[in-house]
């Protein structure tokens, strides 16, 4: 029997609001434990939540991008559970009125674009966090009790684990160009459980889901579900049956276990916040925030192809981060030929940024700088290759290429007379060799230009070395 995977996502996302959703504490990560709470966030008895309304922009901005119909009439709900990082015993969320329902957004898979549903955006405050010490005891930090969340439901359209980490990459990609979340997966700003279950190639009707919880990176979404999939064909296969349960994702382990099955799942027991009104939001609220979306990457990538001319694959990769691709647009945009800029972007300045453990923001080279450089290999200043040598140093140092290369006499050399010479005494050096290229072993040519660059300390123009050692060895 052949057996396909249906997958619907919860994806929790902080907003990067200064203070919490109900408090004015802020919602800085790493503060000390306990120092960002008042006695809103920590649960005191008879106080009273406030909205923060820019969580509520936050959201409305998400449910825009995301195709959303935006509620102008929705509500928060307590849901009930009792657990020691909720001192409340319950949370305050949305439930049957969310602020945004019946969204998608793309994905490509294997050359395929492909829409997943949204089913709905709500808002709702995290809860704190505790902090396990390996003793008989734990610890509790209410930092982060009371930070914005968004809770981001899909529709049951992901058929894959790989469709599930593309999925997981562009809501990353999106809520970062809107600055809604920073899409910290290892700091836990964005948090994904992954519901999953299977049926027969061609059955309509849905297995019962497993929700797997605990993953925190790209890689392990797909390794979580790749796993699960697995663990629920090998149940149906010896006889057994699917339960519906929770189930923890282990990553040094790289299997799933069960946390708690149906039995005990919480009755949440949701009913209308009695504390907040409901949140009438106005039409001209969300026209005025439609309008401050920034392009969007499926745009940006379309429209990099067609207005640069540049592959595909180089404009996916550029429209990743905002950042990376507002860097490329400077470059052209200084006089950098596209495809050229994009294969600098792509190849030397990530190597540059990964070996420093930079990320773009923080890039020490602008943009016009490469595009300095980019004009010097134009003109024959510079040779390609030492050109890397150049782009490493105004990396490191921050100067221009124009300096670098006078600096460090890095002119490339063009004169013919100059190669010649260079040539001649090689030749003279290497008669045997000079002889087998002759009886046809033409792989020697690799050797004798090797030799050129290596006396000329890499300055030499490639272009002219070929064409000069092969009209010398005729
Ligand atoms: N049969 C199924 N197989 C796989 N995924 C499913 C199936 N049925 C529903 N899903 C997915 O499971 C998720 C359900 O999330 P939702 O937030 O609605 O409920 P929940 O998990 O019961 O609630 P909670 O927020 O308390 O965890 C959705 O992403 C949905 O697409
Ligand atoms: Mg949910
Ligand atoms: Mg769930």
């Amino acid at each position: 029997m052949r057996y396909e995977a249906v997958i619907g996502l919860e994806v929790h996302a902080q907003m990067l609001t200064n203070t919490k959703i109900f408090c004015g504490c802020s919602t800085r990560f790493g503060s000390e434990p306990n120092t960002q709470t008042c006695p809103v966030c920590i649960g005191m008895p008879g106080v009273l939540p406030v909205l923060n309304k820019k969580a509520v922009e936050f959201a409305i901005k998400t449910g825009i991008a995301m195709n959303c119909k935006i509620s102008t009439y929705s509500r928060f709900a307590r849901k009930n559970y009792f657990y020691p990082d909720l001192p409340k015993g319950y949370q305050i969320s949305q439930y049957e009125l969310p602020i945004c329902q019946g969204g998608y957004i793309q994905i490509t898979v294997d050359g395929i674009t492909k829409k997943i549903g949204i089913t709905r955006i709500h808002m709702e405050e995290d809860a704190g966090k505790n902090i396990h010490t390996g003793g008989n005891f734990s610890l509790v930090d209410l930092n982060r009790a009371g930070v914005p969340l968004m809770e981001i439901v899909s529709e049951p359209d992901i058929r894959s684990p790989k469709e599930a980490s593309e999925y997981m990459k562009k809501l990353r990609t999106i809520l970062r160009y809107l600055g809604v979340c920073d899409g910290n997966m290892e700091q836990g700003s964005l948090r994904c459980d992954a519901n999953v279950s299977i049926r027969p190639v061609g059955q309509k009707e849905y297995g019962t889901r497993t929700e797997v919880k605990n993953i925190n990176s790209f890689k392990f979404v797909e390794k979580a579900l790749e796993y699960e999939i697995k663990r629920q064909i090998m149940v149906v296969e010896q006889g057994g049956k699917v339960i519906q349960e929770t189930r923890l994702w282990d990553s040094n382990k790289g299997i799933t276990e069960s946390m708690r099955g149906k039995e005990e799942a919480h009755d949440y027991r949701y009913f209308p916040e009695p504390d907040l009104v409901p949140i009438i939001v106005n039409p001209d609220w969300i026209e005025q925030i439609r309008a401050e979306i920034l392009e969007l990457p499926d745009v940006k990538r379309q429209r990099f192809v067609s207005e640069y001319d540049i592959p595909e694959y180089d404009a996916d990769f550029l429209t990743f981060e905002r950042a990376i691709a507002e860097w490329f647009e400077c470059a052209v945009k200084t006089g950098g030929q596209p495809k050229a800029v994009s294969n600098w972007i792509m190849g030397e300045l990530m190597r540059m940024l990964n070996e420093e453990g930079k990320s773009i923001e923080e890039c020490p080279l602008k943009p016009e700088q490469l595009a300095g450089m980019l004009k010097l290999i134009d003109n024959g200043t510079i040779s390609g290759k030492i050109a890397k040598t150049v782009f490493e140093e105004m990396f490191k140092s921050g100067k221009d290429a124009d300096t670098i290369v006078k600096e460090k006499g890095l002119v490339q050399i063009s004169d013919n007379r100059e190669i010649e010479n260079i040539i001649d005494e090689i030749l003279a050096r290497n008669q045997k060799e000079v002889e087998r290229y002759r009886t046809g072993d033409e792989k020697l040519m690799g050797f004798f230009v090797g030799q050129v660059m290596k006396a000329t300390r890499g300055k030499a123009n490639p272009q002219i070395v070929n064409e000069l050692l092969r009209k010398k060895m005729r």
